[in-house]
């Protein structure tokens, strides 16, 4: 019986070779409807794999995917066709046809197709044939293939490739209005300062593993806050610092202090000294940050 806890997405025990090559170790994750969620990782990490395993496009070798509590594989995949919009790798375009008569494939709704030409302002070139489409063009009618028929769950791999920083930010308001309705996004990306904009949920992986899920308030939590202090003299600061056993290092023409202290006495050591203060600020690690310090981490 399914009941109100079914899971948008439900991965358990993925595994793929490509030839003698494990591209997916064992991958497991889920998530909930509504929540928009960022697949991360270095290139080659497995990210684009996993899409098609979810759309059913791949055979996997070993796990499962159910979406909405049905399973997905290349055998099966109704709830795909019914519940699913998605981007993958690049969009599947007819260079005859017009952007106008792509989005006529995908929905019977005219209503849906002036929507998305208009939240993506498509408007000026819809009608022309796609061959003379550019570059991020063709990106844009991508996306709007993917969001034309309203899916329940739209899994977007790299969307903001190509695209100007117009049309980036409406993309991402766009997002933000769908998901406030309800609509469950599940979108990879290397820009992971436009990304940690847009998503509520971040899994990172690498090597074909999750390395981790979190929510972005856990992450936001659990990020390190660094005091960032510029002095007259940040050769003898550090010295001093370090003498006064403080976590502290030399970065460019900052002294980072790198675990939380108490900020009067350490500006008390440096004033002690006769060492001048220019500027002294908190700074919140960002995604790009955390994420390449677990990448790290995990490989020390
Ligand atoms: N059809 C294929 N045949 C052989 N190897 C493949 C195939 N598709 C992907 N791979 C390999 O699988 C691994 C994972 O690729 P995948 O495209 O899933 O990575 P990704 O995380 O999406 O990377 P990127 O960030 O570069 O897009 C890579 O080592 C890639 O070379």
């Amino acid at each position: 019986m399914q009941n109100g806890q079914v899971k948008m997405v439900q991965v358990t025990g993925l595994r793929k070779k490509f030839g003698r090559r494990m591209v997916l170790r064992d991958v497991n994750f889920a998530f909930s409807t509504g929540d928009v969620i960022g697949l991360v990782g270095p290139n080659g990490a497995g990210k684009t794999t996993i899409m098609k395993g979810l759309m059913g496009l791949l055979a996997m070798d070993a796990g499962n995917v159910r979406i909405l509590g049905q399973p997905v594989s290349v055998n099966t995949h109704t709830v795909v066709t019914q519940q699913v919009g998605a981007l993958i790798e690049r969009p599947a375009i007819y260079p005859f046809l017009t952007g106008w008569q792509h989005l006529q494939l995908m929905t019977t709704s005219e209503e849906q197709v002036r929507w998305v030409v208009q939240a993506l302002q498509m408007e000026a070139y819809i009608h022309r044939p796609a061959k003379r489409y550019s570059l991020g063009m063709k990106q844009k009618l991508g996306i709007a293939m993917a969001l034309v028929n309203c899916p329940r769950l739209v899994i977007l791999d790299e969307p903001m490739n190509g695209l100007d920083p117009q049309s980036v930010k409406r993309l991402r308001h766009l997002i933000g209005q769908l998901a406030g309705d309800g609509t469950t996004f599940l979108i990879s990306s290397h820009i992971l300062s436009e990304l940690e904009k847009i998503i509520d949920t971040v899994i990172l992986i690498d090597q074909g593993e999750v390395l981790l899920q979190r929510t972005m308030t856990q992450l936001r939590e659990s990020t390190r806050q660094a005091l960032v202090v510029r002095t007259t003299e940040n050769a003898r600061g550090l010295q001093v610092l370090l003498q006064a056993d403080y976590p502290v290092a030399q970065r460019g023409s900052n002294l980072i202090v790198t675990k939380p202290v108490a900020l009067t006495p350490l500006l008390r050591t440096l004033l002690d000294a006769h060492i001048q203060i220019l500027k002294v600020n908190q700074r919140q690690e960002d995604l790009e940050t955390v994420l390449l310090r677990l990448l790290a981490e995990r490989k020390a």
